[in-house]
């Protein structure tokens, strides 16, 4: 479905990601994981063209065949289908929850520039964001302004701007940020519904969720790949264990264990700091 070769970032002496060499695979869902500064947002950001790599490639499979995405520019990875959540708050705090729904999906559709004087296609824009309000359990909402919302109902409302368009992959960045831990049961079962008809690639603290919900775990360390394999296995390798006690305790979060998943709002990490940033 999406995969990278050798894909390699490095800002000045610092290799942030080292020839990484990965693959999503059609309805699976994998978790990038690993301790604080391991490289993972830099990852995401290559894969979704918010940063240039230094080496290496990143094809996505359409219609049987690769395609290159390794030079496309944000909008461009979208189009080709790959959507992503973003970990810092992303909405119009301004505007209605279905707004904010209905311009994603107006931005993802085709001729975007003249949808504004097409009323038929504003409907259908209107119409796809109360399904996926609906499927993100915020229908109720629709009506309500972005900034009314609660912590986990604004990371509902991310997941749902990311579905809008119809993508193929989902990259999901920290969808339990800031949630509270009465929340995480709604959060799994999101992340769970959606990983149904998209596959899906989960950057996540919280292990809790991520044992729960991964087909199979990568863990990146320095930048390289530590461990790819079931969630089970990934929890018991001992590189994993090791590149984890090396970074405890930077921020209060914790590293899986051999005794079973961590637990909690550890996550909770006031990652809102740009709530309120327009697209
Ligand atoms: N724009 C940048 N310029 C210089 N160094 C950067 C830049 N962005 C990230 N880095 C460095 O690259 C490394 C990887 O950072 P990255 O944010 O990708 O890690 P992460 O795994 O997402 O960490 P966290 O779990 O703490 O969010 C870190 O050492 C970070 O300081």
């Amino acid at each position: 479905m999406l995969r990278t070769a050798g894909l390699t970032k490095r800002f000045g002496g610092l290799t942030a990601v080292d020839s990484v060499d990965f693959q999503l695979r059609d309805g699976e869902l994998c978790s990038l994981i690993g301790p604080n500064g391991a490289g993972k947002t830099t990852f995401f950001d290559l894969l979704t063209g918010a940063l240039e790599p230094t080496a290496g490639s990143i094809e996505l499979r359409r219609d049987g065949e690769w395609e290159p995405l390794t030079d496309a520019s944000p909008a461009e990875v979208a189009q080709a289908g790959v959507h992503r959540s973003y970990q810092i708050t992303n909405v119009f705090p301004e505007r209605t929850v279905l707004e904010n729904v209905r311009v994603a999906a107006q931005a993802a559709g085709p001729n975007d520039w003249k949808g504004w004087r097409n009323a038929a296609a504003f409907e259908e824009h209107v119409e796809e964001a109360y399904r996926i309000l609906d499927r993100v359990g915020l229908d109720a909402l629709a009506d309500r302004p972005a900034s009314a919302l609660s912590h986990g109902e604004k990371r509902q409302l991310e997941v749902g701007i990311a579905l809008a368009g119809d993508p193929d992959v989902l990259l999901l960045d920290e969808p339990n940020a800031g949630v509270s831990s009465e929340s995480v049961d709604d959060i799994i079962d999101l992340i769970v519904d959606v990983a149904r008809d998209h596959a899906v690639l989960l950057v996540e603290h919280n292990m809790d969720i991520v044992m729960n919900v991964s087909d199979r775990i990568v863990v990146l360390n320095q930048g390289a790949v530590i461990a790819d394999d079931e969630p089970e296995a990934v929890q018991d390798d001992p590189a994993v264990q090791r590149a984890y006690l090396g970074g405890y305790g930077e921020d209060g979060r914790e590293a899986p264990t051999t005794s079973g998943a961590t637990t909690g709002d550890s996550a909770d990490d006031g990652t809102d700091a740009g709530e309120g940033a327009e697209p």
